[in-house]
């Protein structure tokens, strides 16, 4: 089959602007579903009052483990202060599937996205529609993750003013309908800006705005020496990651290129916030110890939460 690459044109990306009111999907069969199952979270309008149990919600993190999810999800209970109702403990809202975690606190929506894009993809469909059915408006998604640091001592936090691809390019390319279909891959850089404001300033790492790769693989797609195949050198990698690390990219991981593509097409604004766990100019494996890395992975929590905190009013 032949494909072509339609490039989209200014006018096209014109429609997609920030949304304002109520949360609406950009796909006109939605409407005439008769009922919408929003299969990977075991959930679904019709057999759920997803407005009832989700009107309120105005910021959904996502991040790619559900145990993470679970203890952000536990950390904002504390931050916000949120009591649960009486006799109830936290609980994954999506327990009736096993893909995804889902918790709630309040106006926060804790999700687990697993690893890659095409998991990120498939939770930010389901996710953005339940928050379409519930009536939101006003939401703003995060991403809080782990990567692989160029050029920066492991711990420093990566607030992404643009995702690129394993080449270099702002924008996700989707095979569509035969087609390669590009993606603009645009983060919100007032909502960048606000979160690198809020680094406090006493922290003993980092943290910083810049550039972040995200790609198809965690081994050969990040030149790794380490993965069970290798087909280049160990000259060939370094020059790869200079390369790069000249072109500006800050750190490596795997879904901010369709998270950030995936926001703007919806136009939701976003922020991506990574803990780096290693420098990738010094090594591949991740030999830090267990504790050292779940304090680490707290730093981006830690700055979301605060961010939060702060556009609900709550000193
Ligand atoms: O820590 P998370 O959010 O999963 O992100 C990073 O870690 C995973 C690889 O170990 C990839 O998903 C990568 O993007
Ligand atoms: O090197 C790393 C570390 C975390 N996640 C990645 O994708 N790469």
């Amino acid at each position: 089959m032949s494909t072509f690459i339609p490039i989209k044109t200014a006018e096209q990306l014109a429609t997609y602007v920030p949304q304002l009111g109520p949360l609406q999907v950009r796909n006109p069969h939605i409407c005439d579903m008769k009922e919408d199952v929003l299969y990977h979270i075991a959930l679904g309008n019709k057999t759920h009052d997803l407005k009832d149990m989700f009107k309120d919600v105005k910021f959904v993190c996502f991040g790619g483990s559900p145990n993470r999810m679970q203890s952000f999800a536990k950390y904002m209970i504390k931050v916000l202060n949120y009591k649960l109702p009486a006799g109830q403990d936290l609980c994954d809202i999506a327990h009736g599937s096993d893909r995804y975690v889902l918790y709630k606190v309040g106006p926060v929506l804790s999700v687990s996205h697993g690893m890659g894009s095409p998991s990120l993809s498939i939770i930010f469909h389901e996710i953005y529609k339940l928050v379409h059915h519930a009536g939101c408006s006003d939401v703003v998604f995060f991403r809080i993750g782990t990567s692989g640091g160029l050029g920066l001592e492991p711990g420093s936090v990566v607030i992404t003013d643009e995702a690129v691809d394993g080449l270099l390019r702002p924008y996700m390319e989707v095979a569509t309908l035969g087609m390669l279909l590009q993606h603009p891959s645009r983060l919100t850089q007032e909502v960048a800006q606000e979160l690198l404001s809020m680094a406090d300033p006493e922290n003993d790492f980092t943290t910083i705005i810049g550039k972040t790769m995200s790609t198809l693989d965690f081994y050969e797609g990040q030149a790794r020496l380490d993965g069970a195949f290798c087909d280049y050198t160990e000259e060939d990698k370094m020059a790869f990651l200079k390369r790069i690390h000249n072109r500006g990219i800050c750190n490596i991981e795997m879904e901010s290129l369709c998270f950030a593509a995936s926001c703007y097409r919806a136009g939701i604004k976003s922020a991506v916030v990574c803990v780096t766990l290693l420098d990738r100019l010094k090594g591949d494996q991740i030999s830090t110890p267990h504790d050292v890395l779940e304090e680490w992975q707290k730093r981006p929590q830690r700055l979301i939460a605060a961010y939060i905190k702060k556009h609900l009013g709550i000193e």
